[in-house]
């Protein structure tokens, strides 16, 4: 209990202990010594006094024991009188107490006692504190005359004895007192580096300053562990300020993360995963608030135009920008994201009826309509937009996004640049839409397409010179269902790939059947879609379903639509180059319906122009429509290019055509397209007049 006491004392207070117990240590021994010394010293001359008057008195008395003189050895023995240290004496002669003295106050022996007994009885008497007793025998002639008895008291040795004691106490206290101030001012100097050591880890270990240092830089021990400190505190200073740049890195790495992690790089809006978090947080909110959780899904039109006509740098710009555009439009609470390709989406919450979000999509159109303009280009872009709302807490995320998607693409379907509300409509539309889908992807197994020809007719003869093959699906449930409606749903799932090979199989076979029958070589049309176009080996599965089927590759013609030839990119370029290396044909269909139609004629090898059916349909009524099929045909006929006017229905629009040197044409005026079944039956009705001539 003590030991832990002591331990917990400052180190300034153990050490004054522990001086003071060493000089309190030396202080007893030197008391011990000089008292052992001087109570020796004053016994020692008590003694040597009484040994001398002894001899004295022995000397003097000497003459009178022999004569048994007790006057003059009473009178020797009153001489004692003088020293107030002898309290009794006694001399005895033969036996018998000759002479005695005893000081004022001391008992005298009783006089009736016999000497011997008296002598006896001072013999057994021992030395005690306060008297010392000396017996003597009187000699005198080497003769032993009688015996002389001393008492003397110790008052003087005493008394000298306790001044001696005050003394050196008073000496022990004076010196005690010294060596503690002295301890003190030791203790003061030796100990206050430590303390002020202690008190700046102390410091340091509060306030977590460790740009504090010691200043005690001395070269003992002291001055080492201040160094040692100080190097140590220079470390942690160090270690700290790399652990917090490295903290501050590592928070802008975080953030960087968190940013790539849940913002577009390129419109800086928040991205499709922030839209994940986001979109039922709010279906939540607005439910709560009973308002309606709305969602805009918002798709540029033609973005790939742009794309590919400005570049992907280009693209990119613009789709900052129309991000910019949509945010400038919002409301505080309304939100952007960009969620895919071309895709944005605005979450907002409306208070009734979808007030606020059919105003913010009629803005958003109208101000993205507005001209952009990116590195000097002057760029347009619409877009279109789905709308859905609800107000119920349990709607799915998914199936909110899900219904403004379909909302979005019946706004594509009707035209483009416009938005549409989800509606029941829209969700049995998006219900076909997935029925057909996923019928599709069966179909071709289950032998439910067809493939129809539609006969092509020289203008000029009047015979049927070629066909266009033509896609029909026989649908179980549905029955036969339009190419303009399957065939987008084909090429978006991608099954459009092994169905566009098996028309082109199917096409070449009865090519080369007809050819077989009638020893001629019919032109067979076939349309590509762009998907096929993209494979990077279409050219190579062309060419081995012409040497398959054994066709003429001059019999086969390959025919695109003008959106297909926007993709102007080398590699297509060398895709036609090689077809018509191998001698297969190209022709654009629908032409001049597309884009800047005219720069295609130049930039790819192409045989044949198939004019569009919207400008033969009016043909003989509408002047613009006559004057541009004329300025096509003059134009084909110019670059030496065959041209076909398609959907001719009358007999004036091939009167007009032929005027003006339009080589073929197709269309219901000569023949709907027909199943392989009745080919034969149609070629021959069309060689009928031929026979009839030359019969
Ligand atoms: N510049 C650029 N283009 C992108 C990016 N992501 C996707 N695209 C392109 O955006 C285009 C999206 O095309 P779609 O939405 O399918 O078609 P579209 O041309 O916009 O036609 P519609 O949507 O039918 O009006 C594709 O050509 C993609 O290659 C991108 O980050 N930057």
């Amino acid at each position: 209990m003590i030991s832990i006491r002591l331990k917990n004392l400052s180190i300034r207070i153990k050490l004054l202990l522990a001086q003071g117990l060493v000089t309190v240590s030396a202080l007893m021994v030197l008391l011990a010594i000089v008292l052992g010394y001087g109570y020796t010293s004053f016994r020692n001359d008590l003694y040597k006094d009484l040994d001398t008057q002894a001899t004295i008195i022995e000397r003097s008395s000497s003459a009178a024991i022999l004569f048994g003189d007790k006057n003059t050895t009473n009178e020797i023995l009153s001489t004692l009188k003088l020293m107030s240290s002898i309290n009794r004496a006694y001399i005895f002669h033969e036996g018998a107490l000759l002479a005695n003295y005893e000081k004022e106050g001391i008992a005298k022996p009783h006089r009736q006692l016999d000497g011997k007994v008296i002598l006896q009885a001072l013999k057994h008497q021992r030395s005690s504190f306060n008297t010392h007793m000396l017996i003597k025998d009187i000699v005198f002639d080497g003769r032993v005359i009688g015996t002389l008895f001393i008492e003397a008291n110790l008052d003087k040795l005493n008394t000298r004895l306790s001044l001696l004691i005050l003394a050196v106490a008073i000496a022990a206290m004076m010196g005690l007192i010294l060596s503690l101030l002295v301890s003190i001012k030791i203790n003061k100097f030796l100990t206050q580096p430590i303390l002020s050591l202690t008190s700046l880890v102390g410091k340091v270990s509060n306030t977590h300053d460790y740009s504090v240092r010691s200043h005690l830089l001395t070269q003992d021990e002291i001055g080492s562990l201040a160094k040692g400190i100080n190097s140590m505190l220079i470390s942690i200073e160090q270690r700290d300020e790399q652990l917090e740049t490295e903290l501050a890195k590592q928070k802008e790495t975080e953030k960087a993360l968190d940013r790539l992690a849940y913002f577009d790089t390129i419109t800086q809006l928040p991205n499709r995963h922030f839209f994940n978090q986001q979109l039922p947080k709010k279906i939540a909110e607005a439910a709560r608030f009973n308002k309606i959780c709305c969602l805009m899904f918002i798709d540029l039109d033609d973005f790939k135009v742009v794309n590919d006509t400005y570049g992907h740098r280009i693209g990119d710009q613009l789709l900052a920008e129309v991000g910019q555009r949509l945010k400038n439009k919002l409301k505080s609470g309304d939100e952007v994201f960009r969620i895919g390709g071309d895709e944005f989406a605005i979450l907002i919450s409306d208070n009734n009826q979808f007030s606020h979000a059919r105003e913010l999509a009629t803005k958003v159109i109208h101000d993205c309509a507005e001209k952009f303009i990116i590195n000097n280009n002057d760029l347009y872009i619409g877009i279109s937009i789905g709308i859905s709302g609800s107000t119920q807490p349990t709607i799915q995320a998914a199936d909110l996004l899900r219904s403004a998607d379909n909302a979005m693409y019946r706004a594509k379907n009707e035209g483009k640049n416009n938005f549409k509300f989800f509606s029941k409509e829209i969700d049995d539309e998006s219900h076909f839409r997935h029925y057909l889908e996923n019928a599709l992807r069966g179909a071709l197994s289950r032998n439910e397409f067809e493939v129809f020809y539609q006969p092509i007719v020289n203008l000029r003869t009047e015979q049927i010179v070629g066909f266009e093959a033509l896609l029909r699906w026989h649908e179980p449930i549905y029955g036969d269902i339009s190419p303009a409606v399957f065939i987008p749903c084909a090429e978006r799932i991608g099954v459009i790939l092994p169905i566009g090979e098996w028309v082109l199989r199917e096409a070449c076979l009865q090519q080369k059947q007809l050819r077989d029958e009638f020893g001629f070589d019919f032109i067979m049309n076939v349309n590509l879609s762009g998907r096929q176009l993209r494979e990077f080996d279409v050219v190579h599965k062309i060419l081995d379903i012409v040497s398959e089927t054994g066709i003429n590759p001059s019999s086969l013609n390959i025919e695109l639509t003008e959106s297909v030839l926007m993709d102007n990119s080398q590699s297509t370029i060398n895709k036609f180059h090689a077809l018509r290396a191998a001698g297969v044909s190209i022709s654009i269909d629908d032409f001049g319906t597309g884009y800047s139609s005219l720069s295609y004629l130049k930039r790819f090898p192409i045989n044949t122009i198939k004019i569009d059916r919207s400008f033969i349909m009016d043909i003989a009524h509408d002047s613009e429509d006559q004057a541009i099929t004329l300025a096509i045909i003059a134009l084909a006929n110019t670059l030496k290019l065959t041209v076909v006017a398609e959907g001719v229905e009358t007999q004036e629009q091939k009167r007009i055509l032929r005027l003006n040197n339009c080589e073929k044409a197709q269309g219901y005026l000569f023949s709907k397209p027909l199943p392989s079944t009745a080919l034969r039956d149609t070629i021959e009705s069309f060689l009928q007049p031929l026979y009839d001539q030359t019969a």
